[in-house]
């Protein structure tokens, strides 16, 4: 297949070598309605990375039936989510990008210019990548908002960063962040956000953990991505010190007829109403935005499926989304992969920890 390597500007000698970090999101549709969802589908599913079939076949699939049913389906159960301002997972995404631009400035002397982008639709890798580049950033992290590695998700993410990369003449340095399902400050962050729920709402007889399902194949062919959940979760439930009797890891989204990651979260939460459980709660620590996944599918199928199988109280809580522990954790991150490109100054917090130190040292004196 041919490739166009694309013109630039004249090379300027000590033009602005500035350092830009891309976080990327899976994207959502531009409105709630059937055209837009039809548009959004359609890139989606054509990723060879999301839906693995012989080209030709799922075509037919795609354009003969997906694409005449799911749009209107999928558009009401957008509408349900909505918000006068858009989508959650763009609203949510756009304010951490904003908030950890921030904290990043708090800190370092050369400031990163901090922008995200989605897998699909708008603010497109490729739209986003130029206007790094048209901004002088010879140096880019890329950051994927999917703690879990999976080829579908974060493979995906890199995937379309590779591809646009490989259209660049004068391509920029360039680091990735593939994965922090174990990062201490993401598990803290999961830990803390949960413990803040049960501090206003109380706590449940069971925590339910689900995460987004992939095909069941992709396991057996290599994809770390159900290790990576299962591990999570433990470390989630660790930290929250629960015993292994009171949570459960599952799966959700099933999409197709084949068989994907299990126990699949619907199955899960009608056994527990059929035992009658009292009080469920549930956590979703793979989406780090709200989005349809969960406060549609979760919230509120979720909760129907529970409540209607007999059980009792249904909780769903919310994903990290502005949670300050998890903006500073993204910070972490992001300064421990940016090390040796930006300088670190002392924060705040460094600088108050010198000051009480300084006060300790002159009491033992
Ligand atoms: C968290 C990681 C995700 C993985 C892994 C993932 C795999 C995956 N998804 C589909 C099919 C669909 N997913 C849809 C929505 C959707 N998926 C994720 C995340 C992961 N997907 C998010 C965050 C969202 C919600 C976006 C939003 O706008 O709020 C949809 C579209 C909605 C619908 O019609 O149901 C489809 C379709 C497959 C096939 C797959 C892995 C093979
Ligand atoms: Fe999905
Ligand atoms: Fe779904």
């Amino acid at each position: 297949m041919s490739r166009i390597i694309l013109p630039e500007p004249a090379y300027q000698h000590g033009s602005i070598d500035r350092v830009g970090v891309l976080l990327i999101n899976l994207g959502t549709p531009d409105a709630p309605n059937a055209k837009s969802l039809r548009t959004y589908l359609r890139q989606f599913l054509s990723e060879p990375r999301i839906v693995e079939f012989p080209r030709w076949l799922w075509w037919l699939i795609l354009n003969g039936i997906i694409l005449n049913i799911r749009p209107g389906k999928s558009a009401k159960k957008y509408a349900q989510i909505w918000t006068p301002e858009g989508s959650p997972l763009k609203i949510h995404t756009e304010r951490q990008t904003e908030l950890v631009a921030a904290l990043l400035k708090k800190q370092l002397n050369s400031v990163p210019i901090v922008e995200y982008a989605m897998i699909v639709g708008n603010p497109s890798i490729a739209e986003r990548l130029q206007r790094m580049r048209e901004q002088g950033c010879s140096r880019i992290l890329v950051l994927s908002l999917f703690p879990q590695y999976a080829a579908s998700s974060a493979g995906c993410a890199l995937d379309s960063v590779f591809t646009e990369l490989g259209k660049m003449r004068n391509i920029p340095d360039i680091r990735t962040v593939k994965h922090y399902h174990d990062d201490p400050g993401y598990i803290a962050a999961l830990a803390q956000n949960v413990r803040d729920y049960w501090e206003k709402h109380g706590r449940p007889d069971k925590l339910v953990i689900s995460f987004h399902g992939v095909p069941r194949k992709t396991l057996e062919m290599g994809d770390p991505y159900h290790c990576e959940c299962q591990k999570t979760g433990r470390l989630l439930a660790e930290a929250l010190e629960l015993t292994n009797d009171q949570y459960q890891v599952c799966f959700q989204s099933r999409f197709g007829f084949s068989q994907w990651l299990s126990p699949y979260t619907s199955e899960v939460l009608k056994e527990l109403g059929k035992q009658e459980t009292g009080r469920v709660d549930v956590v979703c620590p793979g989406f780090v935005s709200d989005c349809l996944e969960t406060l549609e599918e979760i919230a509120m199928e979720g909760k129907t499926t529970f409540t209607e199988a007999g059980g009792g109280e249904f909780h769903y809580i919310p994903s990290l989304n502005e949670h300050p522990e998890w903006i500073k954790a993204m910070r972490d991150m992001i300064q421990t992969h940016l090390a040796g490109w930006v300088v670190r100054q002392p924060s705040e917090e460094d600088a108050e920890q010198s000051r009480k130190r300084a006060l300790e040292l002159g009491a033992e004196e």
